[in-house]
């Protein structure tokens, strides 16, 4: 409460500035604010699929959900792909359809990303078939419960490396690939990365993980000159079979459908942007107001999920 009062005077006071100050806000402001908006206007590249034509892509986690969509999308588009997570039966019918689709070529390697060297092997396929990458998508992750957390430590350990230490060693390893061909790295991540959501905090340790160290990486990227893009996907709530099953009883309104939401990713990879917010005003309204009254979107939050259906255990 207290923050949040210093926030408001903050707030009253800056307005009273800026009142005091009309005339020359007008002159300054209005052009300047012209000027940043053609700017964002004429600068913006177009998505074209053709960006994605004959590219060389890895899918992590593409057996069902998001993934899965990715992979259908980039094979439209005439990528190369590999998928990988681990149910074979499931990624042979993926790499199927994505062969009807018009993929230039389709792959699987099946294991579980509890193993770091399942990691590193996965990129060295990618060497061996192509001689060579464009584009990372790291987006599987292992099993979430969405419920009162139940103080097992082995969980968040196993989380942290299937979610969190396998998108670092794949990214190391495919980091030299990546700086010869200028290409991409796609995280995926989530609203529950930046934002303290109940029922989630294991699930929630591995998201904000990775924005700690892809974003920092970014940094080192540009300070270096390295032409490799590094974009943080942070996702809502969206209808996957996996997370309608998980949480439809709690949540007030459906998931975004996932085919949009992977052509979306996918889109924000190939024109390197920094960060994607998906459902745009869903997640990115509440980040700012996370910034200003971090305890009012706290009960927002709570207000908004049927937390009288989480079980106790
Ligand atoms: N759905 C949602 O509401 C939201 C999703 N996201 C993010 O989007 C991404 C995709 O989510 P979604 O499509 O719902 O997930 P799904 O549960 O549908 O798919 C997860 C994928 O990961 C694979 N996988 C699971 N465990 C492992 C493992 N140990 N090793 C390797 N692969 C594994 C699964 O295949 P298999 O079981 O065969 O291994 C599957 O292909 C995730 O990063 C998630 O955090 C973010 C916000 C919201
Ligand atoms: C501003 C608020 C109203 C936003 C609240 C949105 C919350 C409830 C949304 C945002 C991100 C969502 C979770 C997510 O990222 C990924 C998964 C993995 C999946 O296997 C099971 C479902 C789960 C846990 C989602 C559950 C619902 C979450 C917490």
């Amino acid at each position: 409460m207290l923050l949040w009062s210093s926030d408001l005077q903050g707030l009253s006071l800056l307005c009273l500035f800026f009142c005091s100050r009309m005339g020359l806000l007008l002159k300054i402001l209005v052009p300047f604010v012209g000027l940043v908006l053609a700017f964002c206007f004429y600068s913006k590249e177009d998505f074209k699929p053709e960006m994605l034509k004959g590219k060389r892509v890895i899918v992590t986690g593409a057996s069902t959900g998001i993934g899965e969509q990715m992979a259908y999308h980039l094979a439209r588009m005439g990528a190369h792909v590999l998928i990988t997570a681990r149910t074979e039966a499931k990624l042979q019918k993926v790499v199927t359809r994505c062969l009807e689709l018009g993929a230039a070529s389709a792959h699987y390697m099946n294991g579980s990303m509890e193993d770091m060297a399942l990691a590193e092997d996965v990129v060295k396929e990618a060497k061996q078939l192509w001689g060579g990458l464009d584009m990372l998508i790291l987006n599987h992750i292992g099993y979430t419960y969405f419920n009162y957390f139940d103080g097992d430590v082995e969980h968040i350990r196993k989380l942290l490396e299937i979610n969190f230490l396998s998108y670092v060693a794949m990214t190391v390893s495919a980091l030299p690939m990546l700086k010869e061909s200028g290409g991409s790295i796609l995280v995926v991540s989530s609203t529950a990365g930046k934002i303290g959501i109940p029922f989630v905090a294991p699930y929630s340790a591995t998201k904000f993980a990775l924005d700690g160290f892809f974003s920092s990486l970014r940094q080192e990227l540009i300070i270096e000159n390295i032409n490799v893009s590094i974009t943080l996907c942070i996702l809502g709530h969206i209808a996957t079979e996996t997370a309608e099953k998980t949480v439809s009883h709690v949540m007030q309104k459906p998931g975004a459908p996932k085919k949009e939401c992977a052509l979306e990713i996918i889109k924000s990879g190939a024109l390197r942007k920094r960060e994607l917010y998906y459902p745009y005003t869903t997640v990115r309204i509440p980040l700012l107001i996370r910034d200003w009254t971090p305890e009012f979107l706290d009960s927002l939050i709570r207000n908004s999920l049927n937390v009288e259906k989480v079980k106790r255990s």
